[in-house]
């Protein structure tokens, strides 16, 4: 089900051009069983949906709704018990440069410098060195790392090294790139200034991210639309097109369509009236009325 949110009319329009795009990603009827000593697990069942090509489509969920397990095999890292997966319309079975990834936590060389870690993967495809550093600064240049192509990266901070992350993946030049919480373990302030410098890096390349988060407001703010899976078995929820106009700003979270889109999904992944677990309640100290 594709939910209809209230949008104006030139977000609608983007809409009927985006759909008109060819398809990047064909998720079919995909489902994943895990057999474990307690029985079996089904994280994913008959999952289907499909992206455009330059989308940028956001998964959530509640936890356990297999996000990871998704992406996994998004990626070809992980067999699906059943259905599958078409990249430009090649069934995906197994890792591929096709597609790129970024994970939270950073997947980087420590002992190569940042300008090596992106060269890694176009020299691998068979670059000579030359042309493979000459493509590795263009994407540093791209992620605004230039002048710390030579740093390690237990020199760099957090937001640098997922930039590093980020230029890495794209330097082999992949046609859908995967992301998996990757500003999950950034501060506020640097997730917010990363999230603003990925929709820029989106803009300026031909690429089609599928994002997953935990994080509501960062879906909003990302998405063109976001897939909400249901936990326990994870399978599709509903397709929610962001009403949010593009050029983003952090300042539409204060707009009616930003609010109405997390207050939307919100609900799917809370229902009202739902309880999720009783907290605890501990009397380890004395009560003390200034403590309330
Ligand atoms: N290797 C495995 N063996 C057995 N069960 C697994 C395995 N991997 C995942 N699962 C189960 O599959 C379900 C989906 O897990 P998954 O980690 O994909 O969910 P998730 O949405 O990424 O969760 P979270 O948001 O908590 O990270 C869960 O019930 C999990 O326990």
């Amino acid at each position: 089900m594709i939910a209809s949110l209230e949008m104006a009319p030139e977000v609608a329009a983007r809409f009927d051009r985006l759909k008109q795009r060819p398809v990047a990603l064909e998720v079919k009827g995909l489902t994943k069983h895990f057999d474990t000593p307690k029985g079996t697990v089904v994280a994913l069942e008959d999952l289907s949906f499909s992206v455009h090509k330059r989308e940028f489509t956001c998964v959530i969920g509640p936890s356990g709704c297999g996000k990871s397990t998704l992406v996994r095999i998004l990626a070809g890292l992980e067999t699906p018990t059943g259905g599958e997966v078409l990249v430009g319309g090649n069934p995906v079975q197994g890792p591929g440069p096709d597609r790129g990834m970024v994970f939270q936590s950073y997947t980087l060389f420590p002992w190569l410098t940042v300008k090596q870690n992106v060269m890694f993967g176009p020299q691998m495809s068979g670059a000579s060195s030359t042309s493979a550093e000459g493509e590795a600064r263009q994407w540093i240049d791209l992620v605004g790392l230039s002048r710390f192509e030579n740093s390690y990266p237990n020199q760099l901070s957090g937001g640098m090294k997922q930039r590093v992350a980020i230029a890495r993946a794209l330097a082999n030049q992949p046609k859908v790139l995967f992301m998996d919480e990757p500003f999950g373990a950034l501060d506020a302030q640097t997730r917010a200034s990363m999230q603003a410098h990925l929709l820029e890096i989106w803009k300026s390349v031909d690429i089609t991210i599928v994002f997953i988060t935990h994080d509501l407001d960062e879906a909003v703010y990302l998405s063109d639309r976001i897939l909400v899976l249901d936990a326990n078995p994870g399978r599709f929820r509903e397709m929610v097109e962001v009403p949010v106009a593009r050029p983003r700003t952090p300042e539409q979270v204060f707009e009616p369509s930003f609010k109405a889109a997390r207050h939307h999904i919100d609900h799917l992944i809370h229902p009202p009236g739902k309880v999720e677990a009783e907290t605890p309640v501990l009397r380890m100290v004395k009560h003390d009325p200034d403590v309330v």
